[in-house]
């Protein structure tokens, strides 16, 4: 997918919320566990109720990998459902990956040929031969972590390097990258006070903002410093999403909270 397109989903739509699927088997509703693959189950249920109020889903691939060959089914299984009956939803493969070009490439190839994700995020800390390689495939995207939205983002991203925060030098180094234009950026919620200053140096670039709901992020600045004329912007909320009812209305409630950030979404729009 484009960024033209995603954009005219956003519009469409109106709403850049990205809904995770951090799916844990400790949390998920009890009546899910007598089914086959529950991890699937939950995830197609949340995907049925909630797939108007978004534009993005972002499987944080640990949650899978957790529970070994079947969490990897079940991510499989997930993709294939959202790409056959929701293909113009952006999908996400939060894998937070980085190694030496030629390990790169391999994981490339994991997410946008085996899975067919439309992007996956991706650590700067290798540098530009770790990050090209995912930007050779036409359609689809890096998301390179810029800020975070944890606390120990100041534990390096914040700290000055030749008089420029770490970030920074992350945002304005791989801006001049091969097909740069693939990139987009992770910047947390909670630390929007930052994103005015990040426009400056990526006025154009699609930023993934985690950490709305339960890290208590604020949409409404994310939106005040963050949002373009060509909104620019995909807000990401997991828990207080899909863990909104532990009962069997956890499609409903899901559905609720969805809205609710959907509405609050499309008034920023205005
Ligand atoms: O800076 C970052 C980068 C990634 N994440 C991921 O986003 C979701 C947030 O989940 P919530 O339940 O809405 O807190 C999760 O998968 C994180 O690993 C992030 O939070 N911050």
């Amino acid at each position: 997918m484009t960024n033209r397109e995603l954009t005219e989903q956003i519009r469409k739509k109106r709403s850049f919320l990205c809904i995770g699927l951090d799916t844990d088997l400790d949390k998920i509703p009890g009546h899910l566990k007598q089914e086959e693959d529950p991890l699937f189950s939950f995830n197609k249920a949340i995907i049925d109720a909630t797939h108007e109020y978004c534009v993005a889903y972002k499987p944080n691939i640990a949650f899978y990998e957790a529970y070994g060959l079947a969490g990897w089914k079940a991510l499989e299984k997930t993709i294939e459902y959202l790409n056959e009956h929701h293909p113009d939803i952006f999908t996400i493969a939060d894998a937070k990956r980085g190694d030496i070009g030629n390990t790169a490439t391999r994981y490339a190839k994991a997410f946008f040929e085996q899975l067919n994700f439309d992007s996956v995020t991706v650590a700067p800390y290798m540098g530009r031969d770790s990050v090209e390689p995912f930007l050779q495939f036409p359609g689809k995207h890096a998301i390179l972590l810029a800020l975070t939205s944890n606390q120990g983002a100041f534990d390096f991203q914040t700290t000055a390097y030749e008089g420029k925060a770490l970030y920074e030098r992350v945002l304005e180094t791989a801006s001049a990258y091969e097909h740069s234009e693939r990139l987009m950026y992770v910047v947390g919620a909670t630390k929007a006070e930052y994103l005015q200053d990040i426009r400056k140096i990526v006025p154009g670039s699609f930023l993934l903002v985690p950490g709305v709901g339960a890290q208590g992020g604020s949409l409404q600045e994310v939106c005040k410093y963050g949002m373009t004329e060509e909104v620019g912007l995909l807000v990401n909320s997991t828990r207080a999403i899909i863990y909104a009812s532990e009962g069997t209305d956890f499609a409903e409630a899901a559905a609720a909270k969805a809205k609710e950030l959907r509405d609050q979404m499309a008034k920023e729009l205005l």
